[in-house]
This record gives C-alpha cells, structure tokens and sequence, in this order.
C-alpha cells in the first residue's frame, strides 16, 4: 500500500456533518458555519512519550489520541464536530497495524458523529499522531479556566489515578483486582462529552480536563481566575480497587498522575444541584471536593489533609518540557 491508496482507505464514504463543504480530498477542508462559536483543540500522542508497544494495541492508540482531544472540547464545553490527522510512522508498522490504529479513532468518531476531514501522512520513525478538533459552542456560555468565582463549588467527575494504575499493571506483571478495569481506563479513555454538553443551561462553568494530574490543572484554574483552591484530600474519588495499589503510590497518581481525562470544574452553589442532576441522569460519578476562596490566594492550590492540617500543594503534575 502506498500513500495514495491509504489516503483512499481511510477516507468517509459519506460526512455527517452539515457545515461541512469539502473534506478529505482537496488541498485543504472547507467549513461554512453556521454562526457559533468555532472551538480549536489540538493533542499529539506520540511513540515513548504517550505510550510503549507493550502497553497499548494499535487500536488503543488511535483511541487515545483522539479521546484527549474531545476531552479538550469537552473542557470548553463544545460539541465535536471535525477532526484532522497527521501521522508520522515507520515501517515497521504494518498495514493492518495502521488501519487499526484509523478503526481505535473512528469508534469514537462514530460515537460523536465527528467527520474526518483532512491530515498529513508522513514515514518517520517513531509514530506521532497528532489530531486537530473542531467543534461549535454556544456563544453565551463560559468554561473558561478564568470562570472560577469565590464561593464555587469544586468538582470532578469518574474517578482518579486509574490511568495511571492501569500503566502501573501494564508495565508490571502480577496479580492486580480489577486488572482489566484499570487497563481499560490507562488505553480506551472516555472523554465526558455529554455531561459537559448537558450543563448547557448554566451560563458559568469553569472546566478543565484532567490530562497532566489534577494538582497541575487545579492551578490552571486557580491561576486564571485570581482566586485560591482548596481541595479536600479525603473527597478525592478514587475506584473501590484503588486502595491496593502502595499508599506512596496512590497518593502520586491520584494527584499528580494524569491521563484520566476527567473533568474538573468550579460552579455557584445556585448551579450545583443541577450539575449533579446532569451526572445523574449520565449514571456518571460526581464528586464534590472542595471550594474556591478569594484573591488573596490568587493561583494557589490547597490541601486539606485527612487529619485536618491544610498545606499547600504543589504545582506538580506530567509536564514535557521539565529538564
Ligand atoms: N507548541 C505550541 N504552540 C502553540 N500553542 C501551544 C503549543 N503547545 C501548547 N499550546 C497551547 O497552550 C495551551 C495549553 O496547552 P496544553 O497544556 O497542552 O493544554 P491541554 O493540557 O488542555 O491539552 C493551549 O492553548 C494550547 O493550544
Ligand atoms: C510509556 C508511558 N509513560 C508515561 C505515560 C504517562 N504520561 C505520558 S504523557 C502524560 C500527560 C498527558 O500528556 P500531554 O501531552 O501533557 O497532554 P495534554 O496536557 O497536552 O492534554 C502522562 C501522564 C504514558 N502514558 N506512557
Ligand atoms: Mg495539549
Ligand atoms: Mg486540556
Ligand atoms: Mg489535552
């Protein structure tokens, strides 16, 4: 197969997208939209970095890669509309292996009804994907990170630590409980689309998905919006298997592991009950756990510890350029 004759594969045999003018095919994709805000997210996965052979089937990588960039939509409360995909790769991958890889993303494609419309093929040597999203927002809601307002209720949804739990068993042969659950959270992520698109009716939600580890995404909120965070450690849900893994490591992942891609978020008191109805209606964990202060703490993270003591936490997380 060459270049050509994979462009050919991979392409949709029909959009399902309305605004959509020209896909695949052209030198360039064409969108005509129809007056909401254009939402641009985009995320790399790359050989090594966001993943190892061992660990993580073809189909799961293409999975991965494009469930963190609907994450990012999901974050700034958009609907998914398109993506584009470049891909690096070397030989040493073999056509069912790439195809694969295109079948673990439009799963998820499917799911969400998200057109496939352009990207860039080139033979490298370790594999790069990296994925552009488009979608719509509406233009009179706000989940900025700068949203957050003193008083605001902290949330988070599913549970965490378990992507990385799920690493940590991958990479590490032994008998685990809830092996497969872990894994499954580590290589096919959900990113929490519907329930950001379910909170449409409050205008004022801060949101930020949990890609590098909550700490590091606590202070983004708290350092766009000018306020103090404080977060109460014993609130911080984790899945009921949890609780085998070693205490050191537990606490690591839960705070400062990353890949969850669940959603953090700040809300008014007034909106929580129906963020909570949302989640409900979703069968989606919801959890309360902790509260926005003033200015005075403006940028930093509290932790309220299990034995009442609150410290503060620190800017920690996974982050690439850290040397
Ligand atoms: N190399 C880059 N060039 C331009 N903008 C970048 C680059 N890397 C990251 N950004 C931008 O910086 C912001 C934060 O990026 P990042 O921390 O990767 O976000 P996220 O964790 O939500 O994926 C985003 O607006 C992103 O588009
Ligand atoms: C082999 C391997 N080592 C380590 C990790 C953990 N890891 C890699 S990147 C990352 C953070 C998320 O990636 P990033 O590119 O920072 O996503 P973004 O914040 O841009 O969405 C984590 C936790 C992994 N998934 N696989
Ligand atoms: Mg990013
Ligand atoms: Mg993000
Ligand atoms: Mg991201």
């Amino acid at each position: 197969m060459d270049e050509f004759s994979f462009i050919q594969s991979i392409q949709q045999s029909y959009y399902r997208q309305p605004t959509l003018r020209k896909g695949v095919g052209d030198d360039a994709a064409i969108i005509r939209p129809s007056g909401e805000d254009i939402v641009i997210a985009k995320d790399m996965l790359v050989e090594h970095v966001h993943f190892i052979k061992s660990a993580m089937k073809p189909y799961h990588i293409g999975y991965k890669a494009l469930a963190a960039n609907l994450s990012d939509i999901a974050a700034m409360g958009a609907t998914p509309a398109y993506y584009l995909v470049a891909i690096s790769i070397s030989n040493d991958w073999s056509n069912e292996e790439l195809a694969e890889i295109y079948n673990g993303m439009k799963s998820l494609a499917d799911r969400y009804k998200v057109d496939l419309i352009g990207g860039d093929t080139v033979s490298g040597t370790e594999l790069v994907i990296s994925i552009t999203v488009i979608g719509y927002a509406n233009r009179n809601i706000s989940r900025l990170r700068s949203a957050a307002k003193e008083g605001d209720v902290v949330f988070v949804t599913g549970t965490l630590g378990d992507s990385q739990a799920g690493l940590h068993i991958l990479q590490n042969a032994g008998t685990y409980k809830e092996e497969e659950y872990f894994k499954r959270r580590h290589q096919l992520p959900s990113p929490r689309v519907e329930f950001s698109l379910g909170l449409q009716q409050i205008n004022r939600v801060a949101l930020n998905d949990i890609s590098d580890g909550i700490a590091s995404e606590a202070h983004e909120l708290a350092e766009s919006s000018k306020v103090g965070m404080v977060l109460i450690e014993d609130k911080i849900p984790v899945h009921p298997a949890y609780a085998q893994f070693d205490s050191n490591l537990q606490y690591n992942w839960k705070l400062f592991g990353g890949e969850d891609f669940e959603l953090l978020g700040t809300v008014s008191r007034s909106d929580w009950e129906l963020v909570k109805q949302r989640a409900q209606q979703l069968s989606l964990r919801l959890t309360e756990i902790g509260y926005i202060t003033n200015e005075k703490d403006a940028g930093k993270v509290f932790l309220q510890q299990e034995n009442g003591k609150i410290i503060q936490l620190e800017k920690k997380g996974y982050n690439h350029l850290s040397r």
